[in-house]
């Protein structure tokens, strides 16, 4: 019977730091190869060796080999069709990490009927991974949401809709059109039916793979969680809308010259709107930067600068000589006869220029 128990033990056992290296293996190829992170991929080599290290000092690993019966594996045949399928490289991140903190688990409450002190060791290792993990997660979510940001092309400011239903399936149909980011300005709504659409509008977004910005109001997305906010010069300070928004969700900054362009930058902000570049339906202005500013953002900018203010079909070539191939729009969309057709024909101009 104990013959029999300790067996069973050493297959859990070599199934699982199995496990547990090869998930640590897949989280630090994503920190090697796509991130770049030397000190992430580091630290997750590290832990990795120290289990094998651990590992070969506290058990014998002839039992452990010996013990290994993968025909036998009742567990080989049981494959949950949702293992087979991971819907990003996020998720596969996630599956891996999850993976190798529940095969830490079983090392570690196993691996005390056989030594008290390689258990406490492999606790420590799970506690570093626990550690590692999240400093992984963070990364990679940041890293999607900025490849997300600078692959976009059209941006939509939209209104909340005449209902939530008609807002959401606006934005399903935008999507679907190629609108990369949708932004909520609707200043005309009070603060509970502006969380409600910011709610249902980044969730959907998210669902449709792309990005939803609220205007002006920090509080608003950050409660919704969205994936932003865009503030104008007269709003609030990059500073205190970072303090408020934290490092993972995106800051816009209107710009209407050069001199602010920089300073956006400088001011941490991930993207810059700039504008207003022609005469806009949807609001006033004394003065219009042109495509002049377009030129200059262009050539000295490296952040991803959206043109807005009455851009449309019939102009946007204007917009794309400057070497400006993203466009934020309003009225362009909003008051088309078909607005899907107008969000497929400006992606189609913007696709074409790069
Ligand atoms: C993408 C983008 N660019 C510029 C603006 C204009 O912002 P702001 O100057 O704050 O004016 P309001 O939109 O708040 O009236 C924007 N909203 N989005
Ligand atoms: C909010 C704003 N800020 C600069 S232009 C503009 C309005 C953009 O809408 P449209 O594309 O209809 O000109
Ligand atoms: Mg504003």
């Amino acid at each position: 019977m104990t013959i029999l128990t300790n067996q069973a033990t050493y297959r859990i056992l070599d199934a699982s730091i199995n496990r547990a290296t090869e998930g640590l293996r897949t989280l630090e190829e994503y920190a090697r190869f796509a991130l770049d992170d030397a000190e992430i991929s580091g630290e997750l080599k590290s832990i990795r060796h120290d289990l094998t290290t651990v590992t070969n000092q506290h058990l014998d690993r002839l039992r452990l080999i010996e013990a290994r019966d993968t025909p036998g594996d009742v567990g080989t045949a049981i494959g949950e069709a949702a293992e087979y399928q991971r819907a990003s490289v996020q998720a596969v991140i996630a599956a891996a990490s999850s993976r190798i903190a529940q095969s830490l688990r079983v090392i570690e409450e196993y691996g005390k009927t056989i030594d008290a002190n390689f258990a406490a060791q492999v606790e420590q290792i799970r506690y570093r991974h626990y550690q590692m993990a999240a400093a992984l997660e963070l990364q990679a979510f940041k890293a999607t949401r900025a490849s997300q940001l600078a692959a976009a092309q059209l941006y939509l400011l939209m209104d909340g809709g005449e209902s939530e239903d008609q807002f959401v399936a606006s934005i399903e149909q935008l999507a679907a059109a190629g609108v990369d980011i949708f932004q909520l300005r609707a200043p005309e709504l009070d603060d509970r039916t502006l969380y409600e659409r910011a709610c249902v509008g980044a969730a959907v977004a998210k669902k449709h793979g792309r990005l939803f910005i609220v205007n002006d109001r920090v509080d608003i997305a950050v409660a919704a969680d969205a994936d932003g906010v865009h503030v104008g010069q007269e709003e609030l300070p990059a500073a205190a809308a970072r303090a408020i928004l934290g490092a993972r969700r995106l800051l816009g900054i209107s710009t209407h010259s050069i001199e602010q362009a920089r300073q956006a930058v400088d001011d941490g902000a991930d993207y810059i709107g700039c504008g207003p570049v022609f005469t806009s339906r949807t609001k006033q202005f004394d003065r219009y930067v042109g495509p002049a500013f377009l030129n200059q953002v262009s050539g000295s900018i490296h952040l991803p600068a959206f043109a807005i203010g009455g851009i449309d079909e019939h102009n946007v070539a204007k917009v794309i000589e400057t070497g400006c191939h993203r466009i934020a729009v309003s009225g362009a969309i909003r008051d088309a006869e078909d607005p899907v057709h107008a969000a497929e024909a400006l992606k189609q101009c913007l696709m074409q220029a790069g």
